[in-house]
């Protein structure tokens, strides 16, 4: 798999809010294999250089967020700086267009992603399922999208499903990554087992009882949903077929 030419293994990629403590957050990061790890900006304000130098110690790639912004040019300054700071082109947009769902803004994610785009930042989209908005994003540079699952925080999984199965089908060869609203591994599966590439993920993991444990879960479970979206699905039916042949039953009649 490859984003931006970056050639990847892992299809988990992982946030870092919200853990009990730094040393369960780069233990969760090994456990759950994730070669790209999401970092805010604001987080590196907070807690200076320090919890950058810890995430940079495991050695993973570094996805800077512009988590918490609403406007194009919060997200924009916000991308510029997180450039300097962590030396990657690489930009996990998002800008907020709701304050209760969380849900991206898409007008402004167009215009930042172009605006981006053309600073030669790789931009990774965070969007909805919506087919047009998908295509704007694509022409104003962008060469992945990622749509929600369900609002960010909210466990919810893959809230419409159709719509989601809609956008693989449109974008056949465009990576896109589930981002948002996965809590659990069997939600994570389903994702993959209908063509999803890949799926970023915190709350779930972060939240969890053990953080540790369940970043292993998450990994195992992509690569289940991933090998089974290869193995392909059986169709499903209205009506009972019985998977034992007939043939061979004894013949009573007689
Ligand atoms: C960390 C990050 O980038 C989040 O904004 C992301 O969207 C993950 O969402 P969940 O916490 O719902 O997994």
């Amino acid at each position: 798999m490859q984003f931006y030419n970056q050639n990847l293994h892992s299809r988990l990629l992982l946030g870092t809010a919200g853990y009990p403590s730094p040393d369960i957050l780069i233990q969760a990061i090994h456990a759950s294999e994730a070669e790209i790890i999401t970092v805010s900006l604001r987080r590196e304000g907070v807690g200076g250089s320090e919890f950058r130098q810890l995430i940079a110690k495991t050695k993973k790639r570094f996805l800077p967020n512009t988590a918490g912004c609403h406007t194009v040019k919060e997200a924009v300054t916000t991308a510029q700086m997180a450039r300097e700071v962590f030396e990657t082109n690489w930009i996990k947009l998002e800008i907020i267009g709701h304050a209760d769902t969380l849900q991206p803004d898409p007008f402004a994610t167009v215009e930042a992603a172009r605006i981006l785009s053309k600073e030669g930042f790789e931009v990774f989209p965070y969007t909805t399922e919506d087919l047009i908005v998908g295509e704007k994003l694509l022409e104003a540079g962008c060469q992945l999208l990622m749509p929600w699952g369900a609002p960010i925080g909210s466990g919810q999984g893959l809230r419409n499903i159709e719509g989601l199965k809609t956008m693989r089908q449109y974008f056949k060869n465009i990576p896109l990554i589930i981002d948002a609203g996965i809590g659990a591994p069997s939600q994570a599966i389903q994702a993959m087992e209908i063509g999803f590439d890949a799926i970023l993920l915190n709350t779930a993991i972060a939240k969890s009882k053990n953080p540790i444990l369940m970043a292993d879960a998450f990994n195992k479970a992509i690569l289940a949903g991933r090998i089974a979206y290869k193995a392909g699905l059986m169709e499903k039916r209205n009506m009972a077929y019985a998977s034992t042949p007939a043939y061979g039953l004894a013949d009573l009649s007689l």
